[in-house]
């Protein structure tokens, strides 16, 4: 088995845990269920610097990252720095995230939030609307075309937007719906985790103008996303290169200072 095929392995079975321990109806009763939700692609539309930034204390190619940052300062911070949105990794096994860090990223700040998840089951997404999210991302690579349409439409339906994860052209031609805005190349590939940004240059042409086109994973300095705009790329996730710091917030804000100077 490769990495994701195992994520997804563990992720059926903690999906059909939480369904026990917290049925859907009772998710739908949370506060937050009805919250106005905070729209990523407007503010990727009109941001000079599209930065996503992400929480993640670990992940399985790179081990530790950073176990020391408190998400409430993080979330914080990176509010502060001006970025377009948070993404929050809520795996806990591979990424040593929680639900709990969405719900804090919430309380502490207004930026629209990302649940960074496997999603594999309709269930994830009405649990993502619950705990605060604003954006859920769906992985192509792990979805049937039927359930990426029915996965988009829900969530839309729920007022959450989507990321729809892309790695190369299949992946690409099965997802095109108009219950999803924002096509996010990611430039991992997770089976080997080989970091290229030429996957995104290389997928930049075939996906359709009608889609904010985000660049995941990879990016360390600000060249790259200069260079990346010029392939029509409107937002960027970044993740370890803020999180391996001692001031996740802070980084963050030094790079889109010299980004958009
Ligand atoms: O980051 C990993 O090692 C990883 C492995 C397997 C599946 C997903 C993985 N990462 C999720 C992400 O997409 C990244 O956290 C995100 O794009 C930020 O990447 P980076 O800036 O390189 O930390």
């Amino acid at each position: 088995m490769n990495i994701l095929e195992k994520i997804i392995a563990d992720k059926e079975i903690e999906v059909k845990l939480r369904k026990k321990l917290i049925p859907i109806e009772q998710l739908e009763e949370s506060v937050l269920f009805d919250r106005e939700t905070i729209s990523l692609s407007n503010k990727l539309k009109n941001s000079p610097s599209g930065i996503i930034a992400e929480h993640k204390r670990r992940s399985p190619s790179k081990s530790v990252i950073n176990q020391d940052l408190n998400v409430f300062d993080v979330a914080k911070g990176y509010e502060k720095a001006g970025v377009c949105g948070m993404s929050v990794l809520t795996d806990g096994k591979y990424f040593g995230g929680s639900l709990d860090d969405l719900l804090i990223a919430r309380a502490s700040c207004k930026l629209p939030l990302l649940r960074k998840e496997f999603i594999i089951d309709p269930y994830q997404i009405v649990e993502a609307r619950a705990q605060g999210a604003d954006v859920i991302l769906l992985i192509a690579a792990i979805l049937s075309k039927d359930e990426i349409k029915y996965y988009s439409e829900l969530a839309q339906s729920l007022n959450l937007e989507v990321l729809l994860e892309v790695h190369n052209e299949k992946d690409l031609k099965k997802s095109l719906f108009d219950s999803i805005t924002m096509i996010g190349v990611n430039n991992r590939n997770l089976k080997t985790f080989e970091v290229s940004l030429e996957t995104s240059k290389e997928l930049s042409s075939i996906i359709p103008d009608d889609f904010i086109k985000v660049s995941e994973s990879g990016i360390s300095n600000v060249e790259s996303i200069k260079e990346l705009q010029q392939y029509g790329f409107k937002g960027f996730l970044i993740g370890e290169n803020f999180m391996k710091t001692s001031n996740a917030g802070e980084s963050a804000k030094e790079f889109i200072e010299k980004l958009e100077k």
